[in-house]
C-alpha cells in the first residue's frame, strides 16, 4: 500500500486510548447491614420450643473460652458457643450440640454486652434472670443480672461475635458499642455548594484541593476512590506535600485500609465505608446527597486489596506547576470549568495549596507558534503492525527489520524538517486542525497506517477541539513517592537486592571480589590520613540546587516523615560498609563546584588528585588521575530511608554498562558521611536538555525526533541491561537520564530499583513519581519490568511537549486521570511522524500483555530515524 494510501485509512477511530478506564472497586462493604437481621427476628416464637438449637437454625458458632461470675469463676473453660434466632448456647464440644447444652442464654434476656479487660479479646454478656425469654424487659426492669465472660481467640472473631449477638438481641439498640466500627457514608457532590457530601473529612480536604470535580465523581466514582486511597497510602506519611493542609495529611496518614472504601455505586450516590478505627473519619458525617446530576451509570466494582504497608513520599524537588486558567489544561483532557452550575470543586484562592501561587514564565501562545513538535517528516518506510496480541507476536508479523542507518537518516530527517516545518508556521495560526480533514494536514508522504493496523493500540491521533491557547509552564518537578505497602519488617520492598548482592558477598563473582575484599579490608582502615590544601572545602550541603533555576524551594524544606525502617540502622550501616571503604576520600579528590542538588544530597564536581592506598585492589589506575568524577555527598543522619541509598550503590556497582552511570567507588568518611563518586556526566540531565533547549523557547518541541529517537534507544538499552538482569527501575524519568558532552545517555539514580526473583516474579509496591507511573501501579496491581517502558514513553512525551502528562496537575487528580484516561493523549498528534506515534502507542499501552518490552523495543523502526550522538551538541550548549 502506498504512503498515501495508507494516510486515506485513517479513520475518526484511530489512535484512540488503549485501555479501558479501570474497574471500579468492588467486593466493599461485605458485612450486611446489621438492621436486615435484626428485621428478622421472629420475637413471637414459642422459644420454649426451641430448647434445643439446630444446625439449620445456628446462625454463628465457634470455639470460645467462656467464665461466669458463679462458683468456677476462676476457670476459663473451652466451649463451643452457638448463636441461633433465639438462644446463645454453649456446649461441651462441637459435636454435642444436639444435645443439652452446657449453659443457654434467650437472647431476649440480654441486656447488655460490652467489651471487657478480664482477658485478651473479652466481652461481657449481662443477662437479666427476670425475664423468661419470652417476655422481653428492658434494661432498667433489672431484677438480677447475671453475667458470663467470653474470649474469643482474636480480636476478629470478637467483633464479629459482636456483631452477631448485638443483631440477634431485642433489648440491645442493634448496634454495637465502637469496637472496630464503620462508617457508611453517602458520598455525593454538591454542585450547589461545589463541594463533595458525606466523605470522610480526610478525603473531603483531600478533593478539595486535588481539582477532582463533580464531573469526574460521575464519570468514575470508583477511580477517585482509588486514587484517594493510593493517595492517602503515600500522604499518610507525607508532610511534604505543600498542597495538603496538615490535618488532611494526618488524617489520612492514620487511615487504615482495611475495609476498603469502596464504591457500591447507585443511582445517585456511592456508598463508601472507611475503617473508624483509623480515627481518620471521625469529621466525616453520614449523609445523604441526591443530584438528578448524578444519575450516572452504575457499576458494581472490584476491589484492589490493599495491604498496610509502609509510605514514603520523596521530597517534593520542585513544586507541581500551578494551574492557571484554561491554557494549562491539556486540550485533550475535558475538564470541567468551574461555575455556578457544573461540578467543579470550588476552591477558594486562599485556599489554594502553596504551589500554585507559584510564579510561571512568561507563556507563549500555541496560535502563534510553529509545528510544537519540530518534529521530521523523515521516517523508515516499514510498517509496525500494531494489533491486539502481546507485542513479541506483532513483531513476528512485521517486515523484517533492516539495518537501522541513523546517519543517513537523520540527515533525511533534518532536511525534510528544515522543508516542512515552515509550512507549520504558517499554517497553525490560521487553521484550526479541528476543521481541516486529519489527513489532509499530514504530509502526503507521510505513511499512514490502516484502521485495521492501528486498532485500539495506537495513539489517539483525533484532535477532538481546535486546540487551546496552550502555555507550556516551566518544567516542574513533581513529587516523587515510593510506597512499600507490601512491606513489612521481615519481608522490606527493597530487601531482595541487598539480600541477593549479600549472597553474592558470601560467594564473590570474580568481578566484584577484588573491591568486596578490598573495601571489607578498608573498612577497618583509620581514617587518619592527613588533608590536602584542599581538604578544608565544606561544601554548602543545605544549599539550594544550583543547576536547577527553576526550583522554588530548598529541597531540604520539604520534610519526610520517616517511616519505620525495614532493617535496623545496624543492619543497614553493615550493608553499606560492605560496600563502601571506611576512609577519609578528602586527599583524594579536589572539589571543583557544586553540580547538582538531591533530595538526599549535594553533588560535586571533583577532580582525582591521588590514587587512594587501596589502588592494587581496585581498578582506579594511575591513569585515572586528573579525571573529572561526580561525587554525590550524603549526611547519613538525615536520610529517613537509608537502605535506598545501599540498594543505589548495589544496583551500580553491579550495572556496569554504557547506559547506566558508573559507580566508581563509595566512601564512608565518618558514620555519618557517605560520598559516592561516579563517573561525571557533564551535560546534566536530560531535564535540564528539555529546560534548556532552545527550541523550547520558540513553543516549539524541545527536541527533535531524530534527537528523541537517539536519547529513547539509549535510555532503552540501558534499561534492557536491567531487565536483563530481572531489575526493575522504578523511577524512569528525565531527571534520571543524565547525558556527558559527547552525547553518551546514562540512567542514574537506583534507590528505587527492584530486583524481580522467582519467587517474586511481580511487585505491587507504589514506588516512582506520580506522573511517570504506569496505570498497573496507580491501580495497586501487580506488575514488572514493564512498568519502566511506560516511564520511557512518558520520557518521550517529556521531550516532545516539555513536560509529561498532567504535570500542571495536582497529583491526585493526575493519578484520578492516569487510571481512568489510560494512554495519555499527545496535544499535537497530528505533527508526529507514525513511527514515533508507533513507538509510544507500544510503550504507553494499558494492557501490559500488549506493552512491548525493552528488547521489542530495541527493534522498533522509530530508532532508525535516530541521530548520531555528536548530533545532540547543540543540545548541550547551554552549559557552555
Ligand atoms: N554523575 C553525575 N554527573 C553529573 N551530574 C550529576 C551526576 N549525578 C547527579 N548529578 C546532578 O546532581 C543532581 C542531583 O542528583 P541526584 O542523583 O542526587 O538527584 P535526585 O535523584 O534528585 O536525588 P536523590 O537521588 O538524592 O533522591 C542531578 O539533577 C544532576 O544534575
Amino acid at each position: 500500500m502506498s504512503l498515501s494510501a495508507a494516510a486515506r485509512d485513517y479513520s475518526e477511530g484511530d489512535f484512540q486510548n488503549i485501555g479501558p478506564a479501570p474497574k471500579p472497586p468492588m467486593g466493599f462493604n461485605q458485612t450486611q447491614p446489621i438492621a436486615n437481621d435484626f428485621n428478622k427476628l421472629d420475637l413471637n416464637r414459642n422459644l420454649k420450643q426451641r430448647s434445643l438449637v439446630s444446625t439449620t437454625q445456628k446462625r454463628k458458632s465457634g470455639w470460645i473460652s467462656y467464665k461466669d461470675d458463679g462458683i468456677l469463676s476462676f476457670i476459663w473453660q473451652k466451649r463451643y458457643m452457638v448463636l441461633s434466632d433465639a438462644y446463645l448456647s454453649l456446649y461441651k464440644t462441637e459435636q454435642t450440640i444436639r444435645e443439652t447444652p452446657v449453659l443457654q442464654i434467650p437472647l431476649t434476656s440480654i441486656v447488655s454486652v460490652s467489651r471487657n479487660q478480664l482477658k485478651q479479646n473479652c466481652f461481657e454478656i449481662t443477662r437479666s434472670s427476670s425475664t423468661n425469654g419470652s417476655t422481653p424487659i428492658s434494661a432498667s426492669q433489672d431484677g438480677s443480672k447475671k453475667s458470663i465472660y467470653i474470649s474469643t481467640k482474636t480480636e476478629l472473631e470478637l467483633h464479629t461475635w459482636l456483631d452477631a449477638i448485638f443483631a440477634r438481641c431485642p433489648l440491645l439498640s442493634g448496634v454495637s458499642s465502637p469496637t472496630n466500627f464503620t462508617h457508611r457514608v453517602h458520598v455525593g457532590f454538591d454542585p450547589e455548594t461545589g463541594s463533595f457530601v458525606g466523605m470522610p473529612s480526610n478525603w473531603e480536604k483531600l478533593l478539595k484541593h486535588s481539582r477532582i470535580t463533580g464531573e469526574d465523581w460521575n464519570n468514575n466514582s470508583a477511580a477517585v476512590i482509588q486514587v484517594l486511597q493510593f493517595y492517602q497510602e503515600y500522604n499518610g506519611v507525607n508532610q511534604s506535600n505543600a498542597s495538603l493542609p496538615a490535618t488532611a495529611s494526618s488524617g489520612v496518614a492514620s487511615a487504615s485500609s482495611n475495609n476498603l472504601p469502596t464504591v457500591a455505586k447507585n443511582n445517585f450516590h456511592a456508598t463508601l465505608q472507611t475503617n473508624a478505627s483509623s480515627g481518620s473519619s471521625s469529621g466525616s458525617s453520614t449523609s445523604s446527597f441526591s443530584h438528578s446530576n448524578f444519575n450516572t451509570s452504575s457499576t458494581k466494582t472490584d476491589t484492589t486489596r490493599q495491604d498496610h504497608g509502609k509510605n514514603e513520599l520523596i521530597p517534593q524537588r520542585k513544586p507541581p506547576s500551578p494551574p492557571t486558567a484554561s491554557s494549562n489544561i491539556h486540550p485533550n483532557v475535558e475538564i470541567s470549568k468551574p461555575s455556578s452550575n457544573t461540578h467543579s470543586v470550588k476552591v477558594p484562592p486562599q485556599q489554594l495549596p502553596s504551589s500554585q501561587h507559584n510564579q510561571r514564565k512568561p507563556l507563549a501562545s500555541l496560535h502563534n507558534m510553529a509545528n510544537p513538535y519540530s518534529r521530521t517528516q523523515a521516517g523508515p518506510t516499514v510498517r509496525q503492525q500494531v494489533s491486539p496480541q502481546p507485542y513479541s507476536q506483532l513483531q513476528q508479523q512485521q517486515q523484517p527489520q533492516s539495518q537501522p542507518q541513523p546517519k543517513q537518516n537523520y540527515q533525511q530527517a533534518l532536511q525534510k524538517q528544515q522543508q516542512t516545518q515552515q509550512p507549520y508556521r504558517q499554517q497553525l495560526p490560521s487553521k484550526k486542525p479541528a476543521d481541516v480533514p486529519y489527513v489532509a494536514q499530514r504530509d502526503a508522504n507521510q505513511k499512514q497506517p490502516s484502521p485495521q493496523h492501528y486498532n485500539q493500540h495506537q495513539y489517539n491521533q483525533k484532535q477532538s477541539t481546535q486546540p487551546q491557547p496552550v502555555t507550556i509552564p516551566p518544567r516542574m518537578h513533581p513529587q516523587r513517592i515510593i510506597n512499600e505497602r507490601n512491606q513489612n519488617q521481615s519481608k522490606p520492598g527493597i530487601q531482595p537486592l541487598i539480600q541477593v548482592t549479600t549472597s553474592q558477598n558470601k560467594q564473590p563473582s570474580p568481578s566484584q571480589s577484588a573491591a568486596q575484599i578490598a573495601m571489607r579490608q578498608h573498612n577497618n582502615h583509620p581514617a587518619g590520613v592527613s588533608k590536602p590544601a584542599n581538604a578544608q572545602f565544606q561544601p554548602a550541603r543545605e544549599a539550594p540546587r544550583i543547576a536547577d533555576s527553576n526550583q522554588q524551594k530548598p529541597v531540604e524544606s520539604t520534610k519526610k516523615k520517616v517511616s519505620k525502617p525495614s532493617m535496623s540502622n545496624a543492619e543497614i550501616m553493615t550493608n553499606l560498609k560492605n560496600v563502601t571503604f571506611n576512609m577519609d576520600p578528602t586527599p583524594y579528590f579536589r572539589m571543583v563546584e557544586k553540580a547538582g542538588q538531591g533530595a538526599s544530597g549535594s553533588v560535586y564536581l571533583a577532580e582525582r588528585l591521588q590514587v587512594p592506598p587501596y589502588e592494587d585492589e581496585s581498578e582506579i589506575k594511575k591513569n585515572q588521575l586528573g579525571n573529572k568524577v561526580a561525587i554525590k555527598q550524603m549526611i547519613l543522619s538525615k536520610q529517613p530511608r537509608k537502605e535506598l541509598i545501599v540498594n543505589e550503590i548495589l544496583v551500580m556497582k553491579d550495572s556496569k554498562h554504557n547506559n547506566i552511570v558508573n559507580f566508581l567507588e563509595a566512601y564512608l568518611k565518618t558514620e555519618d558521611d557517605l560520598w559516592v563518586v561516579m563517573e561525571y556526566m557533564e551535560g546534566g540531565s536530560l531535564t535540564d536538555i528539555i529546560e534548556n533547549s532552545p527550541a523550547s523557547s520558540n513553543g516549539q518541541s524541545p527536541l527533535t525526533e531524530p534527537q528523541i529517537a537517539y536519547l529513547v534507544r539509549e535510555t532503552c538499552q540501558g534499561l534492557k541491561f536491567l531487565h536483563d538482569k530481572h531489575i526493575i527501575h522504578r523511577d524512569i524519568k528525565s531527571d534520571n537520564v543524565l547525558l556527558d558532552t559527547k552525547g553518551r545517555v546514562k540512567i542514574t539514580d537506583f534507590g528505587f530499583c527492584a530486583k524481580l526473583t522467582d519467587k517474586r516474579s511481580k511487585r505491587a509496591t507504589m514506588v516512582g513519581t506520580p506522573y511517570w507511573m504506569a496505570p498497573e501501579v496507580v491501580k495497586q496491581r501487580e506488575y514488572d519490568e514493564k512498568v519502566d517502558v511506560w516511564s520511557l514513553g512518558i520520557m518521550s512525551i517529556e521531550m516532545l511537549e516539555s513536560e509529561p502528562p498532567y504535570l500542571n496537575e495536582e497529583p491526585l487528580k493526575a493519578l484520578y486521570l492516569i487510571a481512568t484516561n489510560g494512554t495519555p493523549k499527545l496535544k499535537h498528534p497530528e505533527y508526529l511522524s507514525l513511527e514515533i506515534k508507533r513507538f509510544l502507542s507500544v510503550c504507553l499501552c494499558v494492557d501490559v500483555r500488549y506493552r512491548a518490552s525493552t528488547e521489542e523495543l530495541l527493534h522498533h523502526s522509530f530508532f532508525n530515524m535516530s541521530c548520531e550522538a555528536q548530533d545532540l551538541t547543540p543540545l548541550l550548549e547551554w552549559k557552555n
